[in-house]
């Protein structure tokens, strides 16, 4: 039995969520808003702390992934996913940078749920573990490596094989890295492979999510502490800089940082020396760090969010990590990796995808990249019975949206000038990488009227 909060508005829906629920022996307690969630989470009086917390996203006094990223901020480090309508998937896929450990799409299938419970489930016993032991190697604050599997695969296409050129150049040398790229397009992946193919192989690789780490936290996960140096350090910590010695420390959404933490990481690049909070003893450490950011860190430092100097550090090398879209034939090959992965995990026997899946596959855009396509294959696979899946089983807006999409005809002169525009904005949006200002101007229309297209358009 697990204790678990529900935040939802629909009040049948979110009935129906607890009773289900419960008849799964979980207990749950249901908010309809932000601020009863808050007064809930305060109050804390359930039978011991939340394990997941269950979110809509869409919510009467503000949307979950504003909540959540200031419950992070807060030191809240409970698992969440985010329920979703298809339409908000972009948003979905952003809230894996607000540190939501998964996202399900409306309307929610029951045995969906189950398992995207059950996997929170997972990561919030494996989070427990972690944070009561105080060993050295512990992963506090860390990405856990436990349920991931390290298989991957590296695809056919030109981008490809010039993204594993760079790989397998690069990893010998002692070089910072720091690798671009969209949400779920397998950055994490790219800094394992880096780290296997380094010298140090043999030695730890610790990846940490700053995304998921409070301005406060973040410091004592890297630098370690001493008893007593804040309110809650009740024992010693060592930090992950330590933990990763002799390794590589891989730093995901590394552009969530606070300054104050970023003059530290500078100062530990630069004389391989941390300093404990509330120590005073220098401690020396051998780190090879690669840093992933899905923001242009180049803007982020011109806009005095990100420093310039430590930007420089880190950016030895850098390597982009492409978007699913711009993958070509790898689809397939993931496709094929992705189904045998959930028929393994699901004790189910795909063997292919119709011939409608696979269009609408070919035709959608990836915003989630193979995180999206990992989910949807899992999805797909667990509702799929037979040995062929088929459209079915995917959730129904994918294909309303993909029916939409489809529509702008020869005729229909209105969506077509809607096309145009959208492929307009998108392409110089990618020549001026992403800088709004610069594509406002190039586009002679004001800022304001960009980010309303975007918006409209589903841009990211
Ligand atoms: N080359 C690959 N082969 C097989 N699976 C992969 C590969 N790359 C990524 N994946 C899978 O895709 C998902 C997303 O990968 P990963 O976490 O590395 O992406 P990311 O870019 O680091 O995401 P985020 O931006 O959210 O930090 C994971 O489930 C991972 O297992």
């Amino acid at each position: 039995m697990a204790n678990l909060l529900l935040v939802e508005d629909d009040n049948t829906f979110s009935k129906l969520l607890t009773n289900f629920l419960g008849k799964h022996g979980h207990q749950v307690k249901a908010c309809s808003s932000i601020r009863e969630a808050r007064e809930v989470l305060a109050k804390n009086d359930t039978d011991g702390p939340f394990e997941v917390l269950m979110l809509d996203y869409r919510l009467p006094d503000g949307n979950s992934l504003d909540f959540l990223k200031t419950l992070r901020s807060e030191g809240n480090r409970t698992a969440a996913f985010i329920m979703t309508s298809f339409h908000d998937i972009r948003t979905a896929v952003s809230a894996m940078q607000t540190g939501a450990f998964d996202y399900i799409t409306k309307p929610v299938n029951p045995e969906e749920l189950l398992m995207v419970l059950r996997e929170a489930l997972n990561k919030s016993s494996e989070q427990h573990d972690a944070d009561t032991k105080a060993s050295p190697k512990s992963k506090t604050g860390s990405k856990s490596d436990k349920s991931q599997n390290l298989e991957y695969i590296e695809g056919k296409s030109k981008l490809s094989k010039q993204l594993y050129e760079y790989v397998r150049l690069v990893a010998p040398t002692d070089m910072s890295v720091i690798i671009q790229g969209e949400s779920g397009t397998g950055k994490e992946h790219v800094a394992k492979s880096i780290h296997r193919l380094s010298k140090r192989a043999n030695g730890p690789f610790v990846a940490i999510d700053c995304g998921s780490l409070s301005k406060e936290l973040a410091a004592s996960e890297l630098f370690g502490h001493k008893k007593g140096a804040f309110t809650g350090a009740l024992q010693d910590k060592i930090g992950q800089f330590e933990a990763a010695d002799g390794g590589t420390l891989f730093l995901d959404e590394i552009g969530n940082l606070g300054y104050d933490v970023q003059i530290k990481l500078l100062r530990a690049l630069q004389e391989r020396i941390i300093v404990p909070i509330g120590s005073t003893q220098q401690v020396k450490v051998d780190v090879r760090l690669i840093a992933a950011t899905n923001e242009d860190l180049i803007t982020s430092s011109a806009n005095g969010d990100f420093r310039e100097d430590l930007y420089h550090r880190l950016n030895e090398f850098k390597i982009e990590v492409p978007p699913l879209r711009r993958r070509g034939e790898d689809l397939s090959i993931f496709i094929q990796h992705f189904v045998n992965k959930a028929n393994e995990e699901l004790d189910r026997n795909v063997k292919e995808l119709s011939r409608e899946v696979l269009e609408i596959f070919n035709r959608y855009d990836w915003p989630g990249n193979l995180r999206e396509l990992n989910n949807v294959i899992k999805r797909l696979v667990l509702l799929s019975k037979e040995e062929v899946a088929t459209i079915h089983a995917l959730p129904a807006e994918m294909i309303t949206v993909m029916e939409e999409q489809q529509k702008p005809s020869g005729s229909d002169l209105k969506a077509l000038q809607e096309t145009h525009e959208k492929e307009m904005i998108e392409k110089v949006l990618q020549e001026v990488r992403y800088n709004k200002s610069k594509a406002a101007k190039l586009l002679n229309i004001d800022r304001k009227t960009l980010y309303y297209k975007i918006e409209k358009y589903h841009i990211e």
